[in-house]
């Protein structure tokens, strides 16, 4: 006899209502009840089948979720309510799990993820609401999922369950693209959400998506009431003076695109300096662009058209990027970054800006300066596309992702830890890039950080992307918290951004490489406190024991050069600009550090672009505690 579950099947039917089809009587042993089964010793419940027996109401705590033996529970079809129950991640033992025909509601019960043997999980027909989580990819024995007919909405995750051959989620509210992991299932899986795309279902546009439907009900299809009277005098003299006016607007509208048309074709047709059309490209044999592609100006209507720019590998066109397969890599402070495959192979990178504030013009001709630059150290802006609704930035894929996955990525076990010769290269590229564009095409970058800092696969140098950008954006769009940590202060109240304010973000990324701590995380000992302040309230003497990463305590025969680069990097956050030195002063201080090590590290010669400022303009860095 299950005594003690037996207390607990006792105790669940007599605190829920029902419509005692059950019969359970207390004198005979649970195991014969109607509906329960034990294992062969009956020393407990291993199956509860419930289905249809008029349950109602919310499932009362400490009962059914005290069976900690089952295998099999069934609730399907009663008048169950609330929330499924956080106590079921108790059953631990469970194999199928069928809870469909209720009215349960609230979110998906995060606990039922945590039921690792589950094979079957049926929930569906209830009003459940909101996401699905990530967690279901916990539930790898998983043959049947359900979850069709509830509220669910957001995107389904990417959950990759080998074993699944039944999965359903249609008639809920969700969005977004099918994962490639679901989408073996046929189209009737997912039909009649909000806005899912991909998979069995038409392919999804991630750079122009479709509007979301509104969630308002159609238009009600019931014949409209026939209204039979007749139309007063006055309501026809009001319709015929605003049909004239009507007419009179048009012709005039009319008029006005004749005259500005006759214009702009006088009118001599400019170019933006390094821009050149999709057509150009075909011509020049690099691009695959159909032949309706039109050439011209950018200015001279070539809307809807990818401008690439001069130099560039690739040969697709607009409709080639549409049919792409694209992932999102992630959402920065001006829009979203997507990885895009395109049918041919070509990888790129697509970045899709939001809240752009600058005209078209002054949009294209910043594009021509962005467009123009040319380093090792500089990842090139390939191409950009300008519409109404639509502003595409297009660079290259770089595999080897950011300083910021990097370092911040997968600390702990598993990691390969970023030894100091790759990140004093890092810091090395990274300044000469950035005096680069100070230097030669005197550009403020406007928005360094870790997550701007790509690798090249073949060496772990860096490259420096999304430049130039602040000038398409309205001011406040960069004082956005997720950049704040590289902000220097008076980027903060001016809301401008210098070479200065460049130099301070540079220093802020010294000390990210040495310390391995993000700028933005709030754990830094105090509240309130930002990287630099941190670093500054260590005293000098302990740097080396609390301020350094400690995947670099191991090599002491590099901590002379980490504290130099500290030293160059406090440099560079001084509060008053002006005590900040010049890019080219503090890529030279790197360049002296690093020749001094005597190594013929190949990817460490000096570059051309730091030899510019005179010997007294060299600084020495203040320590801690020197910056204002
Ligand atoms: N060309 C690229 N190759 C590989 N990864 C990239 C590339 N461009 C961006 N990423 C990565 O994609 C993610 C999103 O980048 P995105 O530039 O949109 O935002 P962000 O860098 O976080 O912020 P911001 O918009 O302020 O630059 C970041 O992790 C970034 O490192």
């Amino acid at each position: 006899e299950p005594t003690q579950d037996k207390q607990s099947l006792l105790s669940f039917l007599s605190q829920i209502h029902h419509e005692n089809r059950l019969q359970w009587n207390p004198s005979e042993s649970a195991c014969n009840w109607i509906g329960v089964q034990c294992d062969p010793t009956n020393s407990s419940v291993t199956s509860l089948r419930l289905p249809g027996v008029g349950l109602v109401g919310e499932i009362p705590p400490n009962t059914l979720t005290s069976l900690t033996q089952l295998r099999i529970l069934s609730l399907r079809s009663n008048r169950l309510s609330g929330a499924i129950p956080a106590g079921f991640s108790n059953l631990t033992l469970l194999r199928s799990l069928y809870l469909q025909n209720n009215q349960f509601s609230g979110e998906f019960p995060t606990a039922l993820t945590e039921l690792t043997r589950l094979t079957r999980l049926d929930i569906s027909s209830n009003t459940l609401s909101g996401p699905l989580p990530f967690s279901l990819a916990n539930l790898t024995h998983l043959t049947g999922l359900f979850l069709q007919n509830n509220e669910f909405s957001g995107r389904i995750p990417s959950i990759d369950l080998p074993s699944l051959a039944d999965f359903n989620v249609s008639n809920n509210r969700l969005n977004g693209s099918i994962p490639n992991s679901l989408a073996r299932f046929p189209s009737s899986s997912f039909e009649n959400n909000l806005d899912l795309c991909g998979g069995p279902l038409p392919p999804c546009n991630p750079f122009f998506p479709s509007p979301t439907p509104s969630p308002l009900p159609p238009p009600s299809s019931a014949p409209v009431r026939k209204n039979n009277r007749k139309l007063s005098t006055a309501a026809i003299v009001g319709i015929s003076v605003a049909g004239g006016v009507l007419i009179l607007l048009l012709l005039l509208c009319l008029i006005f695109l004749l005259i500005r048309k006759r214009r702009s074709k006088t009118r001599k047709v400019q170019k933006p300096p390094g821009i050149i059309t999709a057509r150009t490209v075909a011509e020049a044999g690099t691009s695959s662009s159909k032949d309706d592609i039109t050439g011209g100006s950018v200015e001279g209507g070539d809307r809807n058209k990818l401008v690439f720019f001069e130099g560039g590998r690739y040969s697709f066109d607009l409709e080639d990027l549409l049919r792409a397969s694209a992932e999102v890599l992630g959402k920065g402070s001006v829009g979203t970054s997507y990885k895009a495959v395109l049918e041919e192979g070509t990888t790129v990178v697509v970045k899709r800006l939001k809240d752009v504030t600058a005209a078209k013009r002054e949009f294209e001709q910043q594009m021509a300066v962005v467009g123009n630059v040319k380093h090792e150290n500089v990842l090139p802006l390939r191409a950009f596309y300008f519409s109404k609704d639509e502003k595409l930035l297009v660079c290259d894929f770089m595999p080897a992702g950011s300083l910021s996955a990097l370092l911040h990525g997968s600390r702990g076990t598993g990691r390969t830890p970023l030894d100091w010769d790759n990140r004093l290269r890092i810091a090395l590229s990274t300044a000469r890039g950035l005096t680069h564009l100070h230097t030669t095409e005197k550009m403020v970058h406007g928005n360094i950080k870790s997550s701007n800092i790509l690798l090249k696969q073949e060496n772990l140098d860096a490259c420096i992307s999304d430049f130039g950008l602040n000038p398409l954006f309205s001011n406040t769009t960069f004082t956005n918290h997720r950049i704040m940590g590289y902000r220097a202060p008076e980027v903060l109240e001016a809301r401008k951004v210098t070479f200065k304010s460049d130099v301070y973000g540079f220093g802020v990324l010294l000390l990210e490489l040495l310390t391995g701590k993000s700028p933005n995380q709030a754990s830094l000992g105090e509240e309130e406190i930002d990287l630099p302040r941190w670093v500054q309230s260590v005293v000098r003497e302990e740097w080396t024991a609390e301020v350094f990463d400690v995947e670099l305590m191991s090599n002491h025969s590099v901590e002379e050069e980490m504290v130099q680069l500290l030293q160059i990097g406090m440099a560079c956050v001084a509060i008053v600009p002006d005590q900040r030195p010049e890019m080219q002063e503090v890529l030279r201080m790197i360049e002296d550090m690093n020749s001094s090590r005597g190594d013929t590290d190949d990817g460490l010669r000096h570059s051309s672009d730091s030899q510019t400022p005179s010997k007294e303009s060299r600084l020495s860095p203040p320590g801690p505690g020197v910056t204002p």
